[in-house]
């Protein structure tokens, strides 16, 4: 899963929770419907925020529970052919009877979850958030302080399916959370390429390529369609970003 990279630059798209109703609805990306905002990313890729998912009290109630009752590992993983100490803790539950999850060199043990009925019932609200999901797989982050992050990846692993919904929630710090288009490559006809044999070209990307969010205490975000096809997110360091974060992504194993 974690193809780690460094961030070239910040994602300057940031989205705007309240967008200008006065914005030409041709230009117009983000939809907005029950608190919940549509972000169509084109091509068959979307993104769904809702800030406040859990009222705040029982967000801390979860973050506490969690943050004590999860069996956290900082595992060993393995990118670019370099071992090294993941940076962030992490848990893995899913039901029984699916393919292992390994990403990065590493396989996760599978808790069950009757073991940690509150991610039982995180999971039946975000399963009424979205009408037809049925996740059956989680993997937990936690984000010690502001050098915990998650570089550049999409999650893409055959397990998931071409067209994975990822729903993450969120507890505690809140940090940035960035998408950025994969680079395309155009083909280069031999007519342009001064006679030359075909070549592949590196699209540029633009600032239409990128897209951040805060990610609330509380909040629920989903990527669905083509996104881990087409678009890669991280969770970038975030030197004053010193509290503790919790995050939830529920998948679906096909
Ligand atoms: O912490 C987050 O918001 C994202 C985590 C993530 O991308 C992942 O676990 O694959
Ligand atoms: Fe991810």
């Amino acid at each position: 899963m974690l193809k780690l990279k460094t961030t070239e630059r910040e994602p300057t798209n940031h989205l705007d929770p309240d967008p200008d109703p006065n914005q030409d609805p041709e230009e117009s990306t983000v939809e907005k419907t029950n608190g919940m905002t549509v972000i169509d990313l084109g091509n068959g890729s979307q993104v769904l925020y809702t800030p406040k998912f859990l009222s705040y009290q029982n967000s801390w109630d979860y973050f506490h529970y969690l943050d004590k009752n999860i069996p956290w590992t900082r595992p060993t993983v393995c990118v670019f052919g370099r071992s090294c100490i993941q940076p962030r803790d992490t848990c893995y539950v899913a039901s029984e009877g699916f393919p292992d999850l390994v990403y990065s060199g590493y396989q996760p043990h599978a808790y069950s979850w009757d073991e940690f009925p509150p991610l039982k019932e995180i999971l039946d609200l975000v399963h009424k958030a979205l009408p037809g999901s049925k996740f059956n797989s989680l993997l937990l982050n936690r984000y010690k302080g502001g050098n915990d992050h998650v570089g550049w990846h999409a999650d893409d692993e055959k397990l998931y399916g071409p067209t994975p919904e990822i729903a993450s929630v969120s507890f505690g710090c809140e940090r940035d959370f960035f998408l950025k288009k994969k680079p395309s490559k155009t083909t280069v006809h031999a007519k342009e390429n001064g006679g030359d044999p075909p070549s592949k070209r590196t699209k540029k990307n633009n600032d239409s390529d990128q897209r951040s969010f805060v990610l609330k205490h509380g909040s629920l975000l989903v990527m669905r369609g083509y996104t881990q096809r087409d678009w890669v997110h991280s969770v970038p360091k975030r030197v004053k970003a010193a509290a503790v974060r919790i995050n939830l992504t529920f998948r679906l194993i096909c």
